[in-house]
Formats: structure tokens, sequence, C-alpha cells
């Protein structure tokens, strides 16, 4: 049986983004794809991110994270999950460490990010600085000016969506502005041809965004490997800094999702911080059935 059966894991979500943290510290067992499917297939312990807690690879940080998508793919960022972990390891009596700080230093396959207590159950996280060179996010094509990169869905004379910015906030991500409600796109039907779309070596995150006043953005994203979710705290990140680039914006904005609001400031040393809250909907442990090998 895999080490995974009986396993403990706190439902949450982060504005919305359901949410699995699971503590493998001290297992040394890494989830496999399929067994991250297998968790996210079953209604009990359903996510859009697992967020897998690992002891810790780099000196000075508290812990190496692994985030997995639904479909069992790995993402270097997960802006809410992050936030989650934080409470999980400041709060949770089972896995919680003696913090006085409210600080933690946390290591994903992107890189380092630093996260915050802000209030009872509100985090900040530094994600870093984003990436806005063709091969960082990456595209396909060397594009030098990634504000706007050539690519359009829809008929040619008319298109639906065109011309979206690119950044990489640890994770790819392509930002359509458009002047009207985001709820008026078909996500759903747009979302999967645009994440697969050959531009993205590594596929991406496709947002629909709608500047709805100078510190005010509304959002709504297809998350690649998880399908349309209530918030993606990396794409509200990519979004600013894609508006900020683009003059339509200052350094910060409330970024207003399905599933709540995210406040974001893309500082003056580059570094995009994320302000949001959490919610601890309950626990379980892993059904030992997801992972017996099936019958001949
Ligand atoms: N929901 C997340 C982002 C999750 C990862 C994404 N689907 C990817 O594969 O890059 C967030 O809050 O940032």
């Amino acid at each position: 049986m895999s080490a995974l059966a009986h396993r403990r894991f706190l439902k949450m979500h982060g504005a919305g983004n359901a949410i699995l943290v699971l503590d493998l510290r001290g297992t040394g067992h890494r989830v496999a794809a399929g067994e991250a499917r297998a968790i996210a297939g079953d209604p009990h312990s359903r996510f859009d991110q697992l967020m897998v807690v690992h002891d810790p690879a780099s000196p000075g940080t508290d812990a190496f994270l692994r985030i997995y998508n639904t479909d069992g793919s790995e993402s270097g960022a997960c802006g809410n999950g992050t936030r989650c972990v934080a409470y999980a390891m400041l709060d949770d009596p089972a896995m919680a460490r003696p913090a006085e700080s409210g600080r933690l230093t946390l290591e994903t396959r992107s890189g380092l990010v630093e996260v915050k207590r802000v209030a009872d159950r509100s985090f900040t996280v530094d994600m870093g600085q984003p990436r806005l060179a063709w091969d960082e996010i990456p595209l396909r094509d060397p594009f030098p000016d990634t504000r706007r990169i050539e690519l359009q869905i829809g008929p040619i004379d008319d298109p639906i969506l065109h011309s979206p910015a690119a950044v990489s906030m640890g994770n790819p991500h392509a930002i359509f502005f458009v002047d009207r409600d985001p709820d008026g796109f078909d996500l759903a039907r747009i979302g999967p041809m645009l994440e697969n779309h050959p531009i993205f070596p590594e596929r991406a995150n496709i947002s629909v965004a709608q500047v709805t006043g100078r510190e005010a953005i509304k959002l709504r994203v297809w998350e690649r490997g998880a399908g349309l979710t209530l918030a993606c705290g990396t794409a509200a990140c990519a979004t600013v800094v894609a508006a900020s680039r683009l003059r339509m914006i200052g350094r910060g904005a409330t970024v207003s999702l399905p599933g709540g609001d995210l406040a974001i400031e893309w500082r003056a040393d580059d570094h995009v911080l994320m302000t949001g809250p959490v919610f601890l909907e309950g626990e379980g442990t892993l059904a030992p059935e997801l992972f017996e090998p099936a019958p001949p």
C-alpha cells in the first residue's frame, strides 16, 4: 500500500481556490502524478492544487513545497496555496512548529517565497520577481516585447480575444485585457485551446482581465492543469505586473476574482507582494483504496 494511504490532509481554500495541504516531512515520499490525479478524482479530497510539504532542501528555509494540479502536473508557484501552507505550518496543531515571528521561508522548484502573517487568517506572500523575457516565460517564439504578444482566438478579422501580455511568476501566464466584463467570455471553452496553444511550450494559465479603476481589476482564470478556478494568486500577480507595464494602472491593485479579492503590489525593488485570506474547511485522511493496485 502507498505511503499516502490514511495520511491526514487539511482541506482549505484561498479566496475560493480549493487547496489540500499534505505534510510529508520525514517520510521521503514524493507524490507521483498518478497519485495526485487519484486524490483529485475523489470527491472527499478534491482540489485545484495539492500542496505537499517536504523537508527543507536548502539552509535557511522552513520547507520545500511541491505543487500539483488536478491533472497530476506540477507547478513552480501557487500563491493561494502558499498562504494555506503558511497557515497550516504556523497554526495546525499536528503540523505547527514554534515560529513566533509568524514568518516562513518556503522553497519551490521556481525559487524562494517569503510569507508573513498580517492578521489571524490573512497572509502576505513575497512572490519574488516576475520574469518577462520570452524564453523565461517560456514562449516558443522570440518576442522582444512580451507586453503584447501575437496570439488570437476566433475569426481572424474579428477575434474573441487577442494580443495577451505574457508573464512568469514562477509559472507561465497569458493575460488578455478586455474592455467589458470578463464574465461575458466563455472561458471554459476558450481556456483549454489557449492553455495548450503551441506558443506555450509548457502550456499556460489563461486570464481575462478588465481594469475597472486605477487600482482595481476584475479577473477570471483558466488554470493550466486545473481548469476554471475561483481564484489564482499567481494570475493576480501576473495581471498587475502586465497592467502596470501597459500603463493601465500604477504599481498595485485589488484584484477581484469570483472567489474573493487579493491585494497585489509590484514593489519598486521588483518583488510582487500578494495579500489575501485563508479558510480552513476541515481535514480528512486519504482513502487507502485510491492507492491500491487495480484488480487484474
Ligand atoms: N492557483 C494557483 C496557481 C496554480 C498553478 C497553476 N495551475 C500552474 O500550473 O501554473 C495560484 O494561486 O497561484
